[in-house]
Parts: structure tokens; sequence; C-alpha cells
């Protein structure tokens, strides 16, 4: 095994992203495709980028992107105010953090004057993922200005507001807009609908490649609000339960990255709505996992490595490097080298499948 790029330190993005699930409960027209409506009882909005986007072109994604300073503007106080304030705007304790590999450098270039007062990155996060996903797909998770409501149960979008398309050309030119939106509306974000549910960081590919720290964020609707794909960023959308985005993804309909592939894998081991809604809740107080892939460049193809496979590393070297080996990928595979050994993990067949992506992915298991 050998280490064969050195890079300077990468220039790290922050992001959030929001897994949108939606209960399914109307009938599904009849296609020679897809004849079985979806086991799993709901479905998760995918954005299809666009093929000009420098990052992911193409793939699809859930809604999504980078930290902004308006979200961390404590002008947001104002409008919080009186029912909700610092630290935690009513979001209960603050989830325990865990000791995670990679630690990242403390340089956030660009996002946040770190001078200036913010918001904790709890709330910033979450106004990011929903107001990404208002300037992406035209999906408003706001709730009107006022307490909390007592029961945690699936939310719902607001209906979007007239003029939509000015709205969100506003919010794209300037970000603060998103706040003069609200306040318009006289809502706040809801950012009490949004579960804390993992973070992935961009493995390092090659030097100067676009990283990303990205806090995942899942929320629960009872059902699948109106989605307007904005048309420049996001070209397309689609609502897949997770076994129909596999498919999508094995017969290459769809490209998905590995975060986004492991997370819809994970989401699959629900079969309901409420049960996917009531773990969210219960999982809350153990803190979230945050993951690093490592790539490994084989003699034919590339593997993403995650915690937990045989030939993952904690080795912050990796965190600007990738791994290689002159073995051929079918070779590692067979030599069992991925964690396949571990219980619930794809079976070898699938991981075959899956192999004629451009990309293998780790083969751990995909359990809650
Ligand atoms: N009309 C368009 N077509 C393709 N990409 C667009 C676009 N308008 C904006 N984008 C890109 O979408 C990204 C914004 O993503 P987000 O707001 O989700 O973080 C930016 O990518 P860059 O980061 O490459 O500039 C931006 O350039
Ligand atoms: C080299 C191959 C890869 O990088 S695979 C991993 C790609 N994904 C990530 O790094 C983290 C998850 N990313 C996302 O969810 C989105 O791509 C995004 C929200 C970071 C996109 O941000 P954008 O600003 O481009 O919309
Ligand atoms: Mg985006």
């Amino acid at each position: 095994m050998s280490v064969p790029v050195r890079a300077g330190p990468s220039n790290w993005r922050r992001a959030a992203t929001l897994v949108l699930a939606a209960g399914w409960t109307r009938p599904v027209p009849a296609a020679p495709s897809r004849p079985q409506p979806p086991a799993e009882g709901f479905r998760v909005l995918l954005l299809q980028r666009s093929a000009s986007q420098g990052f992911l072109p193409g793939a699809h994604v859930f809604p999504g992107g980078v930290l902004e300073a308006a979200d961390s503007s404590t002008d947001w106080l104002r409008l919080f105010a009186p029912h909700h304030w610092p630290p935690r705007f009513g979001l209960g304790p603050a989830p325990p953090q865990r000791a995670a590999f990679p630690v990242l450098p403390n340089v956030r270039p660009g996002a946040v004057d770190e001078d200036a007062a913010a918001l904790p990155d709890d709330i910033a996060f979450r106004i990011c993922a929903i107001r990404e996903a208002f300037e992406e797909a035209g999906v408003l998770l706001l709730r009107p200005r006022g307490p909390r409501p007592p029961d945690q149960a699936p939310g719902c979008a607001l209906a979007p507001p007239p003029a939509l398309a000015d709205w969100r050309a506003r919010v794209r030119r300037d970000p603060r807009h998103f706040l003069s939106l609200c306040a318009e509306l006289d809502c706040t974000p809801d950012i009490w609908a949004l579960r804390d549910w993992s973070g992935w960081i961009t493995p390092f590919s090659r030097p100067g490649g676009r990283r990303f720290e990205t806090t995942f964020f899942l929320c629960c609707l009872n059902e699948p609000p109106p989605v307007f794909p904005d048309l420049m960023e996001v070209v397309d959308c689609q609502w897949s339960s997770p076994s129909e985005a596999i498919e999508s993804l094995i017969s290459k309909e769809v490209l998905l990255a590995p975060p986004q592939f492991y997370e819809i894998r994970r989401l699959g081991n629900f079969a309901s709505l409420s049960d996917l809604h009531k773990f969210s809740l219960d999982r809350e107080s153990e803190g979230t996992e945050r993951w690093m892939p490592i790539i490994l460049f084989t003699a034919d193809g590339t593997i993403h490595l995650l915690p937990g496979d045989e030939m993952y590393s904690e080795d912050s070297n990796f965190l600007e490097n990738c791994m290689s080996t002159g073995k051929k990928t079918e070779e590692i595979m067979s030599e069992g080298s991925l964690g396949i050994a571990f219980p619930g993990s794809l079976t070898v067949i699938e991981a075959k499948i899956l192999a004629i992506c451009d990309s293998t992915f780790s083969f751990i298991p995909i359990s809650r």
C-alpha cells in the first residue's frame, strides 16, 4: 500500500444538506418498469444537479449547499424572539460531541466572520439547510412565529409564496433576503423539524479538489410538498423510496455519490415514515457520526473506504492523501478486505453489481 500524493491543505467549505422524507399514501401509477409500490411507505427528495456544476455534475443529491454568513447572522434573533433565544432556541439539550476522525484544521475561510457575533452552529446550519431547500427546490420549511408546538409529529411545508420566482431570485442574489422572506410571512425557519442525522467530509481525491464538511439533517413530512426545481443549479427532481433510488443507481438512471448512496441504503431499514421519525427522535441524545471516506485507487478503479472497513485507517495522513494499490478492484473485493464479513453488509453479489458504477462503495453494515 502506498501513499502517492502529497498536497497542500484543503480549502474546507462548511455545508448543510437536508434529507426530506415524506409519507407516501398516494396511489402509485402502474408503470411497466416499476409495477410494485415501494415497500417503505415513504419517499425521499432527490434533486439532479445541473451538468454544468463544478462539483458532482449531474448527480442526484439531497437539497443543500454552503453555509452563508447570513445563516449565522444575529439579525435572526429578532425574528425568533420572544419565544426562542440562544443558545438552543428550544431545540432541547445539545447532543454530545462524539470523538471523531478526522479532526479538521480550524480554518473556515469565507463562511462566517469569526470575530462577529454569530448564531450557534446548530441553528445556523439548520437555517442554511432550510434556505437551500427553498432556493433549489422551492420547498419552504417555515412555521408561524410563536411557541413551539408540544408534540414532535412529522412536519409539513408551507405553501410556496406568491411570487416564488422573485423571492427565490432575491435570496439567491443575497442570502440575507431569506430573513426578509420569513419576516414578511411572519414565520421562522422550522429549525425544530430538522433532526441531526450525520456528517460527511469529502475525501481527498486530488490537490485543489473541492472539499465539504457537510452536516446532514433529516426532516420527516407527513406529505410530499410540491417541488419546483430552480432549473439552474438543479435541473430535475424525484421522490424515490430508498429501494427505488438504489434500483435507479444500479440501472444507471441516477448517479449517487457515496454519502447519498449510504444514507439512502440506511433509510431502507425503515418500513414506514413513523418508524423513521421515531428513530430520529430517539437517537438524538446520542449525537451523530461524521465520516470521511478514504479513496483507494486500485489498478482498474476506485473504492471509497468507510470507517469499519478492514482497510480503513484513522491516520491523519489520509486527510490530504489517497491510498493506492496495484491490485484490481475485484481482487480486493474477493479478499474480503472491505469488511464484507460484517453482518448486514451488502451481499457480494450486490457489491459486484455496484462495482459497475464508476466507483465502488464500501461494504460495511448499512445498519441503524
Ligand atoms: N445557473 C447555474 N447553473 C449551474 N450552476 C449554478 C447555477 N447557478 C448557481 N450555480 C452553482 O451552484 C452552486 C451553489 O450551490 P449552493 O448554493 O447549493 O452552495 C455554486 O457552485 P460553485 O460552488 O461551484 O460556485 C454556483 O456556481
Ligand atoms: C471525489 C468524490 C466525492 O467527493 S464523493 C463525496 C461527495 N459528497 C460530499 O462531499 C458531502 C456531501 N455533499 C453534499 O451533500 C453536496 O454535494 C453539497 C451540499 C456539499 C453540495 O454543495 P453545493 O454548494 O455544490 O450545492
Ligand atoms: Mg446546492
